[in-house]
């Protein structure tokens, strides 16, 4: 199956251009780019001004759509079947549905993939006190990405910004925007990723996955038939922790050891707290904080995150250890301490959910479908015999290795939805020519006087298109590999776990070299499992422990 991407109806130009001349009426000045206007003839000026005007209108429609004023969209629309079309948006799903299939389980099924169905790749919802407009296809997601400007915003957490606010502590990369994200951004980028430096934490990583074999050995032999590694997943995370940390402070925690240091303990309790609570304090009115326990372990979570985090960095921080990522961070002098400790703390937060429970879900997959982990073992094989371990130049030659990763992604984006708020000031959509729709750069809410339109782009329902992939629910890592005739073509957006651009997540190329190795290794042994279900808790989890059975092989 081939994509052909659909044509823009506007000229991209065109719009900007007006749209500049719409935000600024009077007086564009050259740094806009807007010709002087006595070098513009009379006829451009008109066409100018002609075309400003309808943009002007245009946004008003939008906007006053987006108000729900609808005696006056029609109005001022005039035609009954342009009205109808733009009303899509505003069918709405019911208010809180995450409330709702908390009960029924499968979040992100109901609010994408069932959604999707219902209306459309595009919707209007409430998330909390987000008034959100979802977009579920490709073509629209990659619209969004390219209209996102030079600081993209992914959303606003405001609970988040509450709680450093009340600490007075440093934003970080999640909360952080503008130019201040990107002066954060751009210290953390070169170590995290540029490829020849994350391969200099390949010795690091191998000891740890090391770790890890030895751990599904001893428990695989202390379990009743001395096969099944019980809650594997849980066992993961601790790589995940045990991983990214040694990467940050190049020091070993022993998260994998039979006895956890109660620290590393606090911190795994503390990232699940923040996470899970992280949706509910989001939920719940402000009058509740002082009646519900929710916004109180909220603070106690974070609190013992950022304490944590900035404990192993002021002690290891004496150390001098030759070469860690916070050594780089503290010795580069472009980032305050706050902002160092801050940065150390979301690094450690991100890399440890998403990380172990992609290798869960793989794992899983690959115990479910023999033919799978035979060709992925014989692959492996082919390039590190015996017991050789894999090096990071031996991954170009092992693309089904990727290729499971890719597919795992695809089938379990561990982040199932991303948001982007828009920046430019007259923001549209085109769905295959028959749907136009613009979007004002500020809109109504009832909780917030007045909020950029924030788009929520569902990768998950986006990679579980039928459209794109073909039975999009089956496991099969062949449609990533070329030349393989069950390769085919994707939209370029089609599945983009990583989300792309400057804001794309910071720690892909760390994540996938422990997962490649972690998966190489552990894949020298044989497995099968019970089944599961995927659950969500901000991030795509499963909902029941995955144990599996680890046959050695012959
Ligand atoms: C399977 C592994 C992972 C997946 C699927 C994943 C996914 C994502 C996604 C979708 C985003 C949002 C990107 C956007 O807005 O466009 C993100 C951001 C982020 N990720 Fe990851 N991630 C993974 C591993 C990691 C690891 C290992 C780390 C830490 C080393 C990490 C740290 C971060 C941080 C700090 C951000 C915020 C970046 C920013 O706002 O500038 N992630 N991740």
């Amino acid at each position: 199956m081939r994509h052909t991407p659909p044509p823009l109806f506007l000229p991209e130009r065109c719009l900007f251009l007006s749209a500049r001349c719409v935000e600024k009426p009077v007086g564009c000045t050259a740094s806009d780019r807007v010709s002087p206007v006595s070098h513009v003839s009379v006829k451009q000026r008109t066409l100018q001004s002609l075309m400003s005007l309808w943009n002007a209108t245009l946004a008003r429609i939008s906007s006053t759509l987006l108000s729900r004023d609808w005696t006056l969209a029609r109005r001022m629309l005039g035609s009954g079947a342009r009205c109808a079309r733009l009303r899509s948006l505003t069918r709405r799903p019911p208010r809180f549905p995450l409330f709702r299939s908390r009960f029924f389980g499968s979040l992100h099924r109901v609010h994408s993939v069932e959604h999707k169905k219902l209306y459309g790749p595009i919707w209007r919802s409430r998330f909390g006190p987000f008034d959100v407009v979802n977009v579920a296809s490709p073509e629209l997601i990659s619209q969004v990405i390219r209209q996102e400007g030079r600081y993209p915003v992914r959303t606003e957490l405001p609970h988040w910004k509450e709680y450093r606010d009340m600490r007075g502590q440093a934003y970080g990369l999640h909360v952080d925007t503008g130019p201040q994200w990107h002066r954060i951004r751009s210290v953390l980028n070169p170590k995290m990723l540029k490829l020849a430096e994350v391969s200099a934490y390949a010795p690091v990583i191998h000891q740890v996955v090391g770790d890890l074999l030895q751990r599904i050995e001893s428990l695989r032999l202390r379990s009743q038939d001395h096969t099944t590694v019980p809650d594997l997943t849980a066992e993961l995370y601790k790589f995940g922790f045990e991983g990214i940390s040694s990467i940050l402070f190049e020091t070993r925690l022993g998260c994998l050891q039979e006895e956890i240091p109660k620290d590393t303990l606090k911190f795994i309790a503390a990232a699940n707290n923040m996470l899970t609570l992280s949706e509910t304090v989001l939920f719940l009115p402000l009058w509740t904080r002082n009646v519900l326990p929710f916004w109180k372990r909220f603070v106690q979570a974070w609190d013992d995150l950022v304490a944590l985090a900035q404990m192993d960095a002021q002690v290891l921080a004496g150390k001098q250890v030759e070469g860690m990522y916070l050594t780089y961070l503290l010795s580069c002098d472009k980032l305050t301490l706050e902002e160092v400790y801050i940065s150390i703390t979301e690094l450690l937060l991100g890399g440890v959910d998403t990380t172990s429970n992609t290798l869960s879900w793989a794992l899983y997959q690959l115990a479910r479908d023999a033919a799978s982990q035979d060709r992925l073992y014989r692959e492996i094989m082919s390039v590190c015999p015996g017991r050789q371990q894999p090096r990071s130049e031996d991954l170009s030659r092992m693309p089904y290795l990727k290729a499971v990763i890719k597919e795992t992604l695809r089938m379990y984006p561990v982040v199932p939805g991303n948001e982007r708020k828009i920046s430019t000031s007259l923001f549209y959509l085109c769905q295959y020519l028959r749907n136009l729709y613009f979007f004002p750069q500020r809109m109504r809410c009832p909780f917030h006087e007045i909020l950029s339109t924030q788009f929520h782009l569902c990768h998950y329902a986006a990679s579980h298109d039928e459209g794109e992939f073909v039975d999009a629910e089956c496991f099969r890592p062949e449609r990533w590999l070329r030349g393989d005739p069950e390769s085919y073509q994707h939209h370029p957006y089609s599945s983009i776990p990583f989300g792309v651009g400057v804001r794309a997540c910071v720690g892909k190329r760390v994540a996938e070299l422990e997962m490649y190795f972690a998966l190489s290794r552990v894949s020298k042994r044989k497995d099968g499992a019970p089944t599961t279900e995927p659950k969500t808790r901000t991030l795509l989890i499963p909902s029941k422990p995955i144990n599996l059975r680890f046959l050695p092989r012959a």
